[in-house]
């Protein structure tokens, strides 16, 4: 018998997390992450990543509004909206949180440019916003974005790391057990969606999981000083 997709028993997500894997790595371990966990990170790249990641997030709630629009319109599961919902709340809490982070480390937030990487990513995330975008192809994206922090800073809590204290409520923001849930369950909507998307969405969507891995490696980068 025909096994279900082209990937058999695993899901097209997991499949493609293997057959892009070295992209994956490059993402989810980035030098300035494992310069986290091993104590050496420089604290003026720190700084910097933070100020253009409370800018990446702002531009991250309207593309959250989008994708929870099309999980209205077209999902045949009412639980995604219970999902998506619970991002938006979190999303709200990691703004709040982005400005305490900041006064802590007298970073400024306001009147602060995105940079080349940022603009070109948050350009990305407006491309992804647009109706004619599919739910499965916007809620891959999702899923992605969340899971690169979430394998990054989940390395940052490793037993064996040596994360410093002062850098330890960012990496459990993202590195937590909890958020690890919640990219699952994200995972499984995508998958799910996946299962009945044609080949030219299941396309679509490789396509922009592996745009979201190289902006997060350009975000990385970009937060280093390069
Ligand atoms: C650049 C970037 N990617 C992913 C996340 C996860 O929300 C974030 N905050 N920033």
């Amino acid at each position: 018998m025909e096994s279900r997709s082209s990937s058999g028993d695993m899901g097209r997500i997991a499949s493609w997390v293997k057959s892009h894997r070295p992209m994956y790595d490059r993402a989810t371990q980035h030098p300035f992450v494992v310069g986290i966990s091993d104590g050496s990170v420089d604290l003026s790249a720190f700084k910097r990543w933070l100020a253009q990641d409370y800018i990446f997030v702002k531009e991250f709630v309207p593309f959250l509004a989008s994708v929870l629009l099309k999980a209205w319109k077209h999902s045949d599961d009412e639980s995604d909206m219970e999902i998506l919902l619970g991002g938006m709340t979190s999303l709200s809490d990691e703004l709040a949180w982005f400005r305490k982070e900041a006064s802590k480390w007298d970073v400024k937030l306001v009147g602060i440019a995105p940079q080349q990487a940022n603009l070109e990513y948050c350009r990305f995330l407006q491309s992804l916003m647009l109706p004619e975008v599919d739910y499965a192809v916007a809620i891959t994206a999702f899923w992605a974005i969340e899971t690169v922090y979430q394998e990054s800073f989940s390395l940052c809590l490793d037993s064996s790391s040596k994360t410093p204290e002062e850098l330890m409520e960012t990496c459990q923001r993202w590195g937590s057990a909890n958020f690890g849930h919640y990219c699952c369950s994200l995972q499984k909507i995508a998958d799910r969606c996946l299962e009945k998307a044609s080949s030219d969405i299941i396309r679509k969507a490789e396509e922009a999981f592996v745009c979201v891995l190289e902006h997060e490696v350009n975000f990385w980068n970009m937060s280093c000083g390069e």
